[in-house]
């Protein structure tokens, strides 16, 4: 092993571990550029340096120790610290830096202003005016104030053309008036209105003159900003314990009659004026900007919770030894047994897959955003098509990937000292928040109709569906020719897709034909065409991979990405068979392909996952940390399963 392939390597680690980090083929510090690109894998280093250099920002205690009102308070003091630290530690705009000092400082169970960074900022920025901007963006920048984004309700958080909520403009006093009209119009869910914000940005149906225009952001005080008493006509609160994420105060909001001025409709795109007045916005989906920003981003952020899960199971697999594999030797490390392998290894996969597409997903965001600022409205349908389909896949596949990490850590990975049940909680919130995953293929899936069409009439769509009109393909597997390189299997895919897509196409076509109604039609489909954005979406995410390993200079780390890249296409193409070698190949860089996402114990949060591998002796340190084993007899025993077994006693005596 060559002295630059150690950054992992630590004295007094598991030598369980070291043996593992030896095996290296590459430098895991390069790796971790290609993951994170370079600039941002440098800023975590230094991001990680300095906040252990502010014990303040520390855990007080485990997590999952905690009670929920602790974790609340616990994410809230450390906002505070944080505020007065942020600007030393990172570059507030940029998204990814922010968000890694976020995971580290506070983990992924929420805190009081994830929505504020997340949508209220963001919105304010895509789709308030000049004057508007100055009024609360940069205020909000300066966390002056605290806001979310209050959009779904009780009753509809899909069908935002069904919106409760009403806004309608009252001329005569140039006032929008907004109201909660039912149980099942009250604001439910949004990120931090419980308790924690004093803005919110509502989305409300606009009224003027009895004519319903649709629905459109609005900003509202929620609460006073000394007292943070809740404002006049305002009911707010938590909405309670969730699965997991509960560092957050997901709230309800119910607004009665309230009276907001007419310049507290975000006025960038859609217009009031005075009299009442209407100008519609260029493009019709534009208030929608916030979510297809955080759709976006979350394509990395769920990389990174599938990283989080794959390198604690990873290294818990080389320190734990159960079985044999010959009967005349010792116990074997359960990473050993191919089941495990084929287990852990194509997540592995996938999540270098994922954080390349989501690299290029924010990439794209941005382009669209510059574009938008120069008036072409043109790229707004190629991102949502893109966002919407890769949000689905990957937050989907995600979750499937940390549940297999965590039956890979066996009975302790059902520990909350794994953490992999937060991970897993968090994770797969992912597929509900920004649009209910189906939902989101199914937009997608009007796009790829579309496409179809164009190619049947003869042009020839670009971009992502440009293999759609490519004619003459191979018709099957079989007839790859393996020395024809990554590019057949590329071919392999748009083939398959391209197949699914038009049998979607000419099925919606034939119940269209049988006279039924478009939307029946459609809805007799979706399956089909949920398929086909599936596969879709895993072409693109293949593709995406296969052209980001062909651009990667350091010859170690290309070829470990390379034996990935082999095991992604053989994992999503082939059968299962198929991988049994490719997994003998990332066998022995198994730890170091998880050490190149140099996750720190600080934000790992799990004794499995411990750099140093020391397990077991710290797992019994947490047994003994529980507050139920701060006393011998709980009081909540003593007060009820005592008396009831010495009643059951003295009557089995009567
Ligand atoms: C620091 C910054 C980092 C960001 C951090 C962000 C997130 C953190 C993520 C992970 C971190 C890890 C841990 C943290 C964990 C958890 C919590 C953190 C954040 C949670 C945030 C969650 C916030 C929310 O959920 S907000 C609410 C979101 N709600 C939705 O998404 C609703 C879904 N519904 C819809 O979008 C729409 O209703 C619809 C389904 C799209 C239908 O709309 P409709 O108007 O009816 O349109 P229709 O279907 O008829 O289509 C007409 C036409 O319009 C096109 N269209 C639709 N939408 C868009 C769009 N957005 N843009 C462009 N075009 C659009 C559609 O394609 C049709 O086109 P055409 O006619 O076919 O041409
Ligand atoms: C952790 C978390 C944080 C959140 N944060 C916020 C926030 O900050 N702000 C905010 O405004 N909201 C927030 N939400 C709400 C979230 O955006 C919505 O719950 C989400 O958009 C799904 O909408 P829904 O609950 O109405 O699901 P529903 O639409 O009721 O989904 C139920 C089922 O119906 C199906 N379905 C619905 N419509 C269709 C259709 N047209 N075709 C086929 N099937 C359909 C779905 O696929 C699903 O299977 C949050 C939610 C969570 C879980």
């Amino acid at each position: 092993m060559s002295a630059h392939l150690n950054a992992a390597l630590r004295e007094g680690d598991n030598p369980e571990l070291t043996e593992e980090r030896r095996k290296a083929t590459f430098d895991t510090r390069k790796l971790a550029d290609e993951f994170f690109g370079s600039h941002l894998a440098r800023r975590r280093r230094e991001i990680a340096k300095a906040i252990d250099a502010i014990p303040e920002l520390h855990d007080t205690k485990p997590l999952p120790f905690m009670t929920r009102e602790e974790k609340v308070e616990e994410a809230a003091r450390k906002v505070f610290t944080l505020s007065k630290h942020i600007t030393d530690i990172v570059d507030l705009s940029n998204n990814r830096e922010t968000q890694s000092l976020n995971e580290m400082v506070i983990g992924i169970e929420g805190m009081p202003i994830s929505l504020h960074f997340a949508m209220f900022i963001p919105a304010l920025q895509g789709q308030a005016d000049d004057e508007q901007k100055r009024e609360w963006l940069d205020r909000a920048i300066r966390m002056e104030i605290i806001g979310t984004y209050a959009q779904t309700e009780l009753g509809h958080g899909t069908n935002l053309r069904m919106l409760e909520t009403t806004a309608t403009y009252d001329k005569q006093n140039k006032e929008f008036i907004l109201n909660s009209p039912t149980l099942t119009s009250l604001k439910w869910w949004p990120g931090n209105m419980g308790k924690s914000c004093n803005y919110a940005i509502v989305v409300a149906n606009l009224i003027i003159d009895d004519k319903l225009l649709g629905p459109h952001s609005f900003m509202v005080q929620l609460r006073d900003e000394n007292s943070h008493e809740t404002m006049p006509n305002i009911q707010i609160g938590d909405i309670g314990p969730k699965m997991a994420y509960n560092s957050s105060d997901n709230g309800f909001l119910k607004l009665s009659n309230l009276r907001i001025p007419r310049r507290n409709m975000l006025m960038k795109h859609a217009k009031v004026q005075e009299d009442g007045t209407y100008k519609k916005p260029p493009h019709e989906k534009l208030a929608y900007s916030a979510m297809v920003h955080v759709r976006s981003h979350m394509i990395t952020q769920h990389a990174m919770l599938l990283a989080y899960a794959l390198s604690i199971s990873t290294r818990y697999s080389c320190i734990r030894r159960q079985g044999y594999i010959d009967p005349k030797k010792d116990e074997v490390k359960v990473i050993e047994y191919q089941t495990q392998q084929h287990r852990l290894f194509p997540h592995i996969a996938r999540a270098y897959a994922f954080a390349f597409a989501g690299t290029e997903s924010i990439r794209k965001f941005e382009i669209m955003k510059r574009s938008l600022e120069a008036g072409n409205i043109e790229l707004i349908a190629d991102l949502h098509a893109l966002t919407s389909g890769l949000k689905a896949v990957v937050t989907y596949l995600a979750g499937q990937g940390i549940e297999q990490a965590r039956q890979a850590c066996g009975g302790h990975g059902y520990s909350m000292a794994s953490y992999m049940g937060e991970i897993y909680g968090v994770g797969i919130a992912g597929c509900t928040y920004e649009g209910e995953n189906l939902v989101m293929m199914q937009q997608l899936g009007r796009y790829l109709i579309k496409a179809v069409k164009s190619v049947k009439e003869g042009k020839k769509p670009t971009g992502y569906v440009a293999y759609l009109a490519h004619a003459g393909q191979r018709h099957s597997l079989i007839d790859c020719r393996p020395n024809e390189g990554y590019a057949e299997h590329i071919r392999a895919f748009e083939h398959i897709a391209r197949r699914q897509t038009f049998r979607a196409a000419e099925r919606l076509q034939k119940y269209e034909n049988s006279g039924l109604s478009t939307e029946q039609a459609w809805n007799n489909c979706t399956v089909e065409l949920n398929r086909a954005s599936r596969l879709h979406t895993r072409l693109f995410i293949a593709c995406n991979f296969y052209e980001r390993v062909l651009d990667v200079e350091d010859m170690a780390v290309r070829e470990v990405l390379e034996d990935l890249l082999h095991l992604h296409l053989n994992y999503e193409l082939i059968d299962i068979a198929s991988y049994a070698l490719e997994a003998k190949k990332i066998r022995p860089n198994a730890v170091s392909l998880v050490d190149s996402w140099e996750i720190t114990d600080r934000e790992h949060r799990s004794v499995l996952g411990r750099r140093d591998g020391h397990v077991y002796e710290n797992l019994f340190k947490w047994a003994k940390s529980s507050d139920l084993n701060q006393n011998d007899v709980l009081p909540s025993h003593k007060k009820h399963l005592l008396p009831m077994m010495l009643n059951a006693r003295k009557q089995s005596k009567l």
